[in-house]
């Protein structure tokens, strides 16, 4: 049978959620999808780095506590050699889900182009490399021959992206809103039940949604980075971070989504991109107190929803998780299919 072997580079909660779905379903899933899935490597800034071909026991890893790391493991070290195991792993596939850096993309751009440059494929949950570094890894990944996939950067595991390249081949999509971070808008709804801002970003964390840097989710810039996606990739420009004005949810206090409540209307924060009849894009960031018969008003927790605007369809609109572990690592996995689906579409071709 078939197999992928994979490098994880960050083994925080999203890369631990999918070496434990290829632990616990791996046999599964090969059934299912006709490959098998393999670890070879895995660093982290904690744990240091792993490499070992014939395949890392994740029991062994899964047990590591407190200040363990990988010094003194066959083929370990203490110290995350990224570049290097990137480069030097037997994996075909390099997963990256280190943090986002939404300032500018490192070290997650670094790690792709190095992927990449040594002919191994990409899945990525990283906002940063996909937002800021997007153009340049869609055709290193080309001239490479192999794949960058990232359905992951935008609603977690709620597959947008591909939604639209493949589902809605065909239309026109002319712009696109919605709730794009799962921690902001789970902040606002507990706000709504009397929560204060930072206990609620305190559970965001304690549940996985939220980033690193929780700042990102409550400024803004985590949607920013969503939405230079999704114009990119969604409505076919070429933006970048600054062209998308940006506001978060710190300036909306307990009292306005009170009155907002009085009013029935709920505080959302929407990011948005749509493009004029000469193909210019406007994009923005901002919280806005949407009326209940709007279709992002109803859309509460970590959940996530983008509404497309269609020329033949009519505005239609995906719900689904936008933060989670576990969640997210289904994007993974996602890419990972995706990945193998095209590896062997081109095998049939060139025989
Ligand atoms: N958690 C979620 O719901 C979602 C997360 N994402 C993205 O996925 C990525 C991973 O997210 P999580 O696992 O939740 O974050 P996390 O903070 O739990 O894990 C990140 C891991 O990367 C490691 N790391 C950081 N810098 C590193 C470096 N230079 N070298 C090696 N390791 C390094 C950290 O030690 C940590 O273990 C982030 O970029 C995040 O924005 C995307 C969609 C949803
Ligand atoms: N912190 C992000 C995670 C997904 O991108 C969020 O809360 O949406």
């Amino acid at each position: 049978m078939n197999r992928h072997d994979i490098a994880l580079i960050g083994f925080g909660g999203v890369n631990r959620a999918l070496a434990e779905i290829i632990h616990h379903r791996g046999d599964e899933l090969a059934e299912e999808l006709g490959f098998v899935l393999r670890v070879v490597a895995i660093t982290d800034l904690r744990l240091g780095s792993l490499m070992q071909a014939d395949g890392v026991d994740l029991g062994a890893v899964f047990a590591m506590t407190g200040a363990d790391t990988f010094a003194g493991w066959r083929g370990g070290a203490a110290v995350p050699q990224n570049d290097y195991v990137i480069r030097n792993t037997t994996a075909d596939i390099v997963v990256e889900a280190t943090f986002t850096n939404p300032l500018d993309g490192e070290p997650g751009i670094s790690h792709v182009r190095a992927a990449l440059e040594s002919g191994k494929s990409v899945a990525t949950t990283n906002k940063g490399p996909v937002a800021l570094a997007g153009a340049e890894l869609d055709r290193l990944a080309a001239a490479h021959g192999v794949r960058f996939e990232y359905e992951g950067s935008v609603v977690s595991g709620t597959p947008i992206l591909r939604f639209v390249s493949e589902t809605l081949k065909g239309l026109r999509v002319n712009a696109v809103q919605g709730i794009l971070n799962g921690t902001s808008n789970y902040v606002l709804g507990q706000m709504e039940s009397g929560m204060t801002l930072d206990a609620a970003v305190a559970e965001a964390q304690a549940l996985g949604y939220a980033e690193a840097d929780p700042t990102a989710d409550i400024e803004g810039s985590d949607v920013r980075l969503k939405v230079v996606i999704l114009a990119n990739e969604v409505l076919g420009g070429s933006i970048t971070a600054e062209d998308v004005s940006c506001r978060g949810i710190s300036g909306v206090s307990s009292a306005d989504i009170i009155a907002a409540a009085a009013n029935g209307s709920r505080w959302k924060l929407v990011g948005s991109a749509s493009r004029d009849a000469d193909g210019r894009i406007t994009a923005s960031v901002q919280p806005v107190a949407l009326p209940s018969t709007h279709p992002l008003a109803a859309v509460s927790g970590p959940t996530n929803a983008v509404s497309f605007d269609t020329d033949l369809l009519g505005t239609v609109t995906v719900a689904g998780p936008g933060a989670g572990r576990v969640e997210t690592a289904y994007a993974l996995l996602s890419d990972i299919i995706a990945i193998d689906a095209r590896q062997r579409a081109t095998a049939e071709a060139n025989q």
